[in-house]
């Protein structure tokens, strides 16, 4: 099934890694140094970002490798909260989604042997709790905040904060998993 499977994962999020091996895909990294850019809407930001990161590993598959880049973003009142770039961002993203809903967008891109380049998305809608000015301080200086989009991780501590997910919850970690199987099975069916 999906072990069949051998992965070339472009990140370096150590959730991605965790994901699929927590499946039993096989899975070697090697992060891309693409420079991330905004596009005009969220999804096309999510989606050609990780058609990016995956492209730019093209030489570094083994033959009988599949590339898999993602790219999570967060999206609030149709604006893009990405990582914090410091304590006060971290604290002013958590402000906005404290008591509210958002998005989670991962764009994924899967870059196959015989040169197809197949990109998708998958969406979850996140409720969050009302969260205090005391507790936003307090979970900024844990450190967990700093290296996520919306300055939250699901899988961590953010996890006392969530109210309720409606959709895929890997998705929310980093990467839609059932998707992305449902992808490998069709596309290589058709090789
Ligand atoms: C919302 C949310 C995001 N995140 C993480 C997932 C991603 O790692 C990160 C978003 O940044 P990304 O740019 O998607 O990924 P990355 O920079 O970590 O790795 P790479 O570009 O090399 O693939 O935020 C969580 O871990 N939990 C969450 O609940």
């Amino acid at each position: 099934m999906i072990d069949r499977f051998k992965i070339l994962l472009a990140s370096s999020s150590p959730r991605r890694k965790e994901i699929l091996q927590m499946v039993g895909v096989g899975v070697r990294i090697f992060p891309s140094d693409a420079e991330e850019k905004i596009y005009p809407t969220p999804e096309e930001t999510a989606v050609r970002n990780a058609e990016l990161k995956a492209l730019t590993v093209k030489d570094k598959a083994k033959p009988d490798e599949i590339i898999l880049a993602a790219d999570t973003i967060v999206v609030f009142n149709g604006k893009v909260l990405g990582k914090p770039s410091n304590k006060q961002e971290a604290i002013e993203f958590l402000k906005k989604l404290s008591s509210n809903y958002h998005t989670v967008i991962t764009g994924f891109a899967l870059f196959f042997p015989n040169g197809k380049l197949v990109s998708g998305l998958e969406k979850t809608e996140v409720k969050f709790k009302r969260m205090s000015l005391k507790e936003i301080e307090w979970y900024v200086e844990t450190g967990e905040p700093m290296d996520k989009a919306g300055a939250y991780g699901i899988q961590g501590i953010g996890a006392i904060f969530i109210e309720r997910i409606e959709g895929d919850y890997f998705n929310v970690m980093g990467l839609p998993i059932g998707k992305i199987y449902d992808i490998l099975t069709l596309e290589t069916k058709l090789l």
